[in-house]
């Protein structure tokens, strides 16, 4: 079960190609030793492992957020920094909501639209997509007031107000309560597959990385690189119920061995 290629997706064209790209920040950490991934249209890969081993900083790299001291980050075959057209098609969604307090859940939404040129947003959702689903009295009520979970689901309706083909998270869920997260992380799913999304996905949740992933990518640290990469060879839609299958233990606690060996790695150097 583990390591062997999801066939469906094996003839999907790479959307990420991270080639040796390392990291050294300005103050000498070593964030990253040269990493090569790839990560075909229509997978949801996770990063996993120890903190500090460096999942922000690819993510970032894969963003364009960060620039690798050398190596290459290619989406859609094509270098991540020089595209305009490739940060169209990319969102980012990070661990708070960032969301703007006072404002509406709908001007929150709304949100990427308002920096774009009016004849771009012409071709892009009209006001009605662009209007989160439910109650009216939510859509116009401050953000504010939502819960936490309420408040990354508008921050989730607001990456993909530009309609994103990739779709890149950074511990988006790790804040909330476990139910919350849950429901967050079936509600994900369906988004996924609805609008066959590429996701690639940090958190530090071996359950959630085996739910939702089409394969995890396991790090270590000191210096941050990929140790394993793990296939959840399960089909999709995945149920809550499998959780509690025979098969989603194996793969928890074959995760977990490996995190464990990753976290010891990353304490032997210290
Ligand atoms: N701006 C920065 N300047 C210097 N060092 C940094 C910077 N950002 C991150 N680091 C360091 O780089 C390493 C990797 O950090 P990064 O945040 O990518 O790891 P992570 O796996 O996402 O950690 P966590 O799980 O704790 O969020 C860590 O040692 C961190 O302290």
């Amino acid at each position: 079960m583990i390591r062997e290629p999801v066939s469906v997706l094996a003839a999907a064209p790479p959307a990420i190609e991270v080639l040796s790209a390392h990291k050294t920040y300005p103050n000498g950490t070593v964030a990253l030793q040269p990493v090569d991934l790839t990560v075909q249209e229509g997978e949801f890969v996770t990063l996993l492992g120890p903190s500090g081993c460096g999942k922000s900083t690819l993510l970032k790299m894969v963003a364009g957020l960060l620039e690798p001291t050398d190596g290459r980050l290619l989406l859609w075959r094509k270098p991540v920094a020089q595209l305009e057209e490739t940060k169209r098609r990319m969102a980012f969604v990070f661990q708070s909501p960032t969301l703007m307090p006072r404002a509406s859940v709908e001007a929150n939404v709304r949100l990427p639209l308002d920096g774009r040129r009016r004849a771009q947003r012409g071709r892009r959702p009209g006001r009605r997509c662009a209007r989160p689903r439910g109650p009216q009295e939510v859509c116009q009520g401050a953000a504010r007031a939502l819960s936490g979970g309420m408040q990354m689901r508008v921050s989730i309706a607001r990456s993909l107000v530009v309609q994103p083909n990739l779709l890149l998270m950074d511990e988006p869920f790790g804040a909330l309560d476990e139910i919350t997260r849950h429901k967050l992380d079936s509600d994900l799913l369906d988004l996924w597959r609805a609008k066959k999304l590429t996701v690639v996905f940090v958190t530090h949740s071996i359950h959630e990385a085996v739910f939702l992933s089409t394969r995890v990518i396991m790090m270590a640290a000191r210096p941050g690189r990929i140790v394993e990469e793990v296939v959840i060879d399960e089909p999709y839609p995945r149920k809550p119920d499998f959780m509690v299958t025979p098969r989603f233990a194996e793969y928890a606690r074959h995760l977990q061995e490996s995190l464990l060996r990753a976290s010891q790695e990353t304490e032997e150097v210290q």
